[in-house]
């Protein structure tokens, strides 16, 4: 699995105001998007294109155009979804899946509530979205489906990582037999006993969205 960390002054700014306790949930959803904004921009390095023919008003030119199939972006819900629309800023014609998955406060298990993802995925880039990579057991049962359903190329995007989560990816995904890509913005110390990442942010869903 390639590890980005996509570091850059502005999105450590944009960080440590998402993590500071004091910031309110409108600020709080407008700096989630403006992240991934910024981290797309790394995220989609390998997206797929091909050559496409133009002619400018002076000269006939080659450039380059987005391939079919589109790619698809999966948000994990609830807190996946305070990424999306920076996601699809940059990559309007892209399709979105949905997964909602809720980890067990106890046990950290995650449970999948909701599932609507295209049943074919060969030949498709897959981008997911969630901020926060804990003990990674969402995000390896999220890459698990799409894997299942023939994803050839999946990005994981998170805001904060912890490293016991990038290890559980590395191990449970080593075998996935296609290219499993990790862009962060940060990768924290550890997890807490909570299963929370420190210094991390909190609980990412309730930030943005009110405790349920
Ligand atoms: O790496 P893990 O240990 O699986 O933990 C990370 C998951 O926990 C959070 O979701 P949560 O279960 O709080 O649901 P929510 O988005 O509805 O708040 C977070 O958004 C991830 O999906
Ligand atoms: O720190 C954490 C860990 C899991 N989920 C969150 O929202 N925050
Ligand atoms: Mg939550």
């Amino acid at each position: 699995m390639r590890v980005h960390v996509a570091d850059h002054p502005l999105i450590a700014h944009k960080l440590t105001y998402l993590r500071d306790k004091r910031t309110d949930s409108p600020t709080f959803r407008r700096l989630a998007e403006e992240l991934m904004t910024l981290l797309a921009y790394e995220a989609t390095r390998e997206v797929r294109v091909e050559p496409f023919e133009i002619e400018t008003p002076v000269a006939a030119t080659t450039g380059i155009k987005l391939s079919n199939p589109k790619p698809l972006i999966v948000p994990i819900l609830r807190a996946g979804l305070g990424m999306l629309e920076g996601m699809v800023r940059l990559l309007p014609s892209a399709e979105v899946g949905f997964l909602g998955m809720q980890r067990d406060e106890e046990t950290f298990q995650p449970v999948t509530y909701a599932n609507r993802l295209p049943d074919d995925l060969s030949g498709r880039q897959v981008y997911v979205l969630d901020p926060m990579l804990a003990t990674g057991g969402s995000m390896v049962d999220a890459i698990n489906y799409l894997l299942e359903r023939g994803a050839d190329d999946i990005t994981a995007v998170t805001l904060l990582a912890a490293p016991e989560g990038i290890s559980h990816m590395e191990k449970s995904l080593a075998d996935a037999g296609v290219p499993v890509t990790l862009v962060t913005g940060s990768i924290d110390q550890q997890l807490n006993e909570l299963g929370y990442i420190v210094p991390g942010l909190g609980d990412a869903g309730d930030r943005l969205y009110g405790v349920v």
